[in-house]
Order: C-alpha cells, then structure tokens, then sequence
C-alpha cells in the first residue's frame, strides 16, 4: 500500500501548480488468470488479457478532485463494461513528461503531496472492488458461527446459537482503516452478506461487536452472524457477517459527479429522511452515538433508495458523566465542538455529520473540505461565520483561545442558492456552532422539507410507503418523547407539515 500511495503521490505532484495535466492509464484485468485482486507486477511476456482504460484529464485545481475522477472512471468502466467476471488486478498511472522546470518539480511534489487526504487515496486504492464480481468459487468454506437474532421485546436477551454455515471461498474485496470487507452468499440461506474481519485485541471485548448486538433497525446494517478464527501467527480474528448493501452515498454520488450532473433532489430527501430516522433511534434507543457518519459508512440501494448506516467501530455509548476523546470522526465531518477539543459532547455531533453529508449530496463536494485538523475550523468558519462568544461556551466552556481568521462568511445561503429553501432550512437548523440548539433528529423528520415525500397519492409517497419511511414504534423510537407532545408528532410524522393539526 505504501508503494502504492507514494507512486501516487510523486505522479500527481507533476504538472503545474495549479492544473494537473496527467495522463493515467488503468488496466482492468480479466479474470482468466489467477491474480485476484493484489496490486502485482506483472512478468515479462505474460501479457494478461485486459480491458485498457485510457483518461486523459486536465485543469484540476487539486489533486482530491483528481482522485475523485479516477475513481469515478473505473467504476464507471466496469460497469459499461457489464464484465461479471473481472477483477482489479492494478492500477497504473503513467505520466506525461512534465514540460515544466523541473527545479520546481521538488517544490511542487512537497506542496501536493501534503494535500493528499490519506483517507481518500485508501478509498482510490480499494474502493471499486466492491462492485466486482468475484470469480467464480467452487470451494465451499464451512464455518461454525454465532447466530445473531435480535429479540424484538424489551428487557430479553437477544438469541445466539450456534449454527454451522457454508459460503463460497472469498477474497478481499476492500479495506478499511481497521478492516477487510468481503462479499459473499451463504449457501444455507442463499442471503448475500458483507463479512467484515478486524484483529480482535484478547484483552478485550470488540465495541463493534457489542454495538452491533444492540441494533435492530431498517435503517442500520444489521449482524447476522460472527465467528472467530486464527492466522498462522496465532492473531484471532472477529469476523461479521453483516447485510449486504450495494453501494455506498459515496459512490453514489460520485456517479452523478463523474456524469456532470446533479443527485436527484427527491432521492437525497429519501435518504436525508432515513439517516435522521436512524439517527434518532441510534440516540435514543440504543443510546449509541455513531461519531463516524460520512458518506462512505451510509451504505444505500440505489434502485430502492432505501438506507442503512454502517461502521460501528467508533460508536459509542456516551455518559454525560465521563469524557469522551474529542479526536474521532473523519475530518470534513467532524462537527465544531469537536474541533474546540470538547470531551463532554453530545449524540448532536452526528446532526451536524449528517447535514454535512446532505450538504454534499446537494452540491456535489464536501461543504467543509478541510486539509488538516485546524484547516477544517477555518473552512466551517469561511461558511457559517465566526462563533458568537456564547457558541463558543456551547461547545467548550474551557475553551480560552479566541482568536478567529477574519473573515467575511459566504453563508448557507448563498451556497445553496436555487436550493429549495426548505432544504436550506433544513441545514441551518443542523448546522449550529451550539450542539443544544442543533435540531435533533426526530425534530428535523418534522421540517418541511420533507412534505414532499408525505403527499398522498404521490409516485413519492407510493416510494416512502415500500421503504415503510412512515413506521415509528411509539414504544422505541418515539419512547422520548413527552406524552403531551406524543399525539402531534405522530401525526406530522406522516403528513405535511401544513397540514398537520398542531404547530410543532
Ligand atoms: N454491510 C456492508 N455491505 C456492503 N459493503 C459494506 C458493508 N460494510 C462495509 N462495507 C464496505 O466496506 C467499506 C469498509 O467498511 P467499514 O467502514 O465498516 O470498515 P472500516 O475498517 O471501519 O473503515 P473506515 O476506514 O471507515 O474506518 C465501507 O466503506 C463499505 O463500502
């Protein structure tokens, strides 16, 4: 992986500084010989039979889009290509000569290089193997696992027994920070499943794990079974088997991006509404705070829009009682507080990833592309303005050191212009500096932006009922809720705002 990112890194340092002008050349390679999915050198002579993919780019004001469009491309390749049976087999970038002074060169890799967000160069390298059929396996792999059954009454303990079941052998398919994540059918139930392996620390129990034990939700990525198993070097290792889900909101909007055109505006109300929908019962069933939503652990079914979110390595439950650390949660969607070193934080910080994500979904790219930690409060403040001295004690008290860039905010608004002002609406009530005046998640289900999609008789409304949008227990999800309060927000859950009977 290193070489990988440092080869990266040296070809789109070329070019000039403020338009990379790069040609790539990406070699898709059938399946017919035996290289999975490693980044191999090939041998001399052993010329495998490939789908060549040549994309010539230029005026890219920075190397993030760059990778972006790369991404994009491939994806895009293999599926035109409708190839069930191809894997990755590398990725070869191929400079043009730089026709530039080359004395600037040095300069200009140091300068692009530290632009490079690690993460996304790991989701360059990994990112598409998702959507490539794996070969086809005979072998059968038979495990003996845990099976997860979630127990619907309160207070039960959830089932586990253990079952034996069978998949196809599979290979890796992608990798996270802490994780490899595969694909795969079980033979028994024939459910296509994500098998999720992380290193398993003896000494304690996986927080993942526990967390996951404790969801059952349309709208959160569901364990249906975990085993255990060693490596050669006597490392055990916990496996999930988890739901399948096609894609991520990141490669779906990176195929609108990669087509130059925009999400449709009813599909990002589909899935702003199920983020919030699991957000509130994350907060306030499981008492679970995610602290890691991006769009690349929201994980959707673009043909149904439904949604489900992923990735309970950081989630935790927080006590208002004991501090949290405060470095958690990818950059550009880290909310405020946390940027202020707070370690008394709320479930709130997930409103504000949330809308963070929409915003994006909306306009294409990041709201808050932030290149380092303390670059990230700069790009929120170049947007929503300097904190208000009582902002500031809403998100750390202890914070002392008040010295902000002077600058002149391009607010919301102007950002979003030929938005729907709802959408608008909905994002100014998420994005607050002061975590307590952040519209909770069940609150932002009531704005009216989301009207459109509670309109009777309507294609949309048809859409919402199959993805059962409008189902809340009132005993679970709606458990918080003051009973004075209980009846109205029921009703202006599944009708328009305007027409519900009360004012919220
Ligand atoms: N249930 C699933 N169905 C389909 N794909 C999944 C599933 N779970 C995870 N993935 C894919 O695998 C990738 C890595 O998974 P995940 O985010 O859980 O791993 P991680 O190691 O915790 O990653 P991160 O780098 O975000 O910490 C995700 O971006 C997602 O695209």
């Amino acid at each position: 992986m290193a070489a990988v990112l440092k080869s990266l890194v040296q070809k789109i340092s070329f070019g000039n500084s403020d338009s990379l002008q790069l040609k790539h050349k990406t070699s898709i390679q059938s399946n017919t010989s035996n290289t999975g999915l490693e980044k191999k050198k090939r041998k001399p002579g052993k010329e495998p039979n490939k789908i060549p993919v040549h994309h010539r780019i230029s005026n890219y004001s920075n190397s993030a889009e760059y990778i972006s469009d790369i991404e994009n491309h491939i994806i895009s390749k293999l599926l035109d290509a409708d190839k069930k049976d191809i894997t990755v087999d590398h990725i070869e970038f191929v400079d043009i000569p730089d026709t530039k002074a080359n004395e600037e060169k040095d300069v200009k890799q140091e300068n692009t290089s530290t632009k490079l967000d690690k993460e996304r160069i790991d989701r360059m390298i990994n990112f598409d193997y998702r959507y490539v059929e794996s070969k086809q396996r005979t072998r059968l792999v038979h495990k003996k696992v845990y099976k997860h059954e979630h127990n619907a009454d309160a207070g039960k303990k959830n089932s586990e027994e253990i079952v034996n079941i069978s998949y196809p052998a599979v290979e890796v398919v992608g990798h996270g920070s802490f994780g490899v994540v595969v694909t795969t059918v079980i033979n028994e139930t024939n459910q296509k499943v994500a098998i999720k392996k992380v290193l398993q620390d003896r000494r304690y129990k996986n927080r993942e794990l526990e967390t996951m034990k404790l969801l059952n939700h349309l709208n959160t990525i569901s364990l249906k079974y975990y085993f255990y198993e060693k490596d050669g070097e006597d490392e055990v290792y916990l496996n999930l088997i988890l739901d399948y889900m096609p894609q991520s909101l990141y490669q779906r909007l990176r195929h609108f991006v990669h087509l130059k055109t925009q999400m449709p505006r009813l599909e990002i109300k589909f899935y702003a509404y199920q983020l919030f929908k699991a957000l509130n019962y994350l907060h306030n069933v499981s008492q679970i705070c995610h602290r890691d939503i991006k769009p690349q652990n929201v994980l959707v079914d673009p043909k149904t829009f439904s949604l489900k979110i992923c990735d309970f390595g950081s989630a935790k439950c927080l006590k208002p009682d004991q501090p949290n650390v405060s470095y958690i949660c990818s950059r550009y969607y880290r909310a405020p507080e946390l940027m202020f070193g707070a370690t008394n934080y709320s479930n709130q910080i997930d409103v504000w990833s949330s809308a963070c994500v929409i915003a994006e979904l909306l306009l294409g790219k990041p709201l808050f592309p932030g290149e380092s930690g303390i670059d990230q409060l700069v790009e929120v403040i170049k947007i929503m303005g300097i904190p208000t001295k009582d902002e500031i004690s809403g998100m750390n008290p202890n914070y002392k050191d008040h010295i902000f860039p002077n600058v002149k905010p391009v607010t919301l608004a102007r950002l979003l212009k030929g938005e729907d002002s709802d959408a608008l609406d909905l994002l100014s009530k998420a994005l607050r500096y002061d975590p307590r005046a952040r519209l909770p998640p069940l609150k932002c289900l009531l704005l009216k932006y989301f009207d459109e999609i509670k309109i009777r008789d309507t294609d949309a409304y048809a859409k919402a009922q199959c993805l059962r949008i409008f189902d809340f227990d009132v005993q679970t999800e709606l458990g918080h809720v003051p009973p004075a309060e209980l009846s109205t927000i029921e009703v202006a859950l599944k009708q328009p705002v305007s027409q519900a009977l009360t004012s919220l």
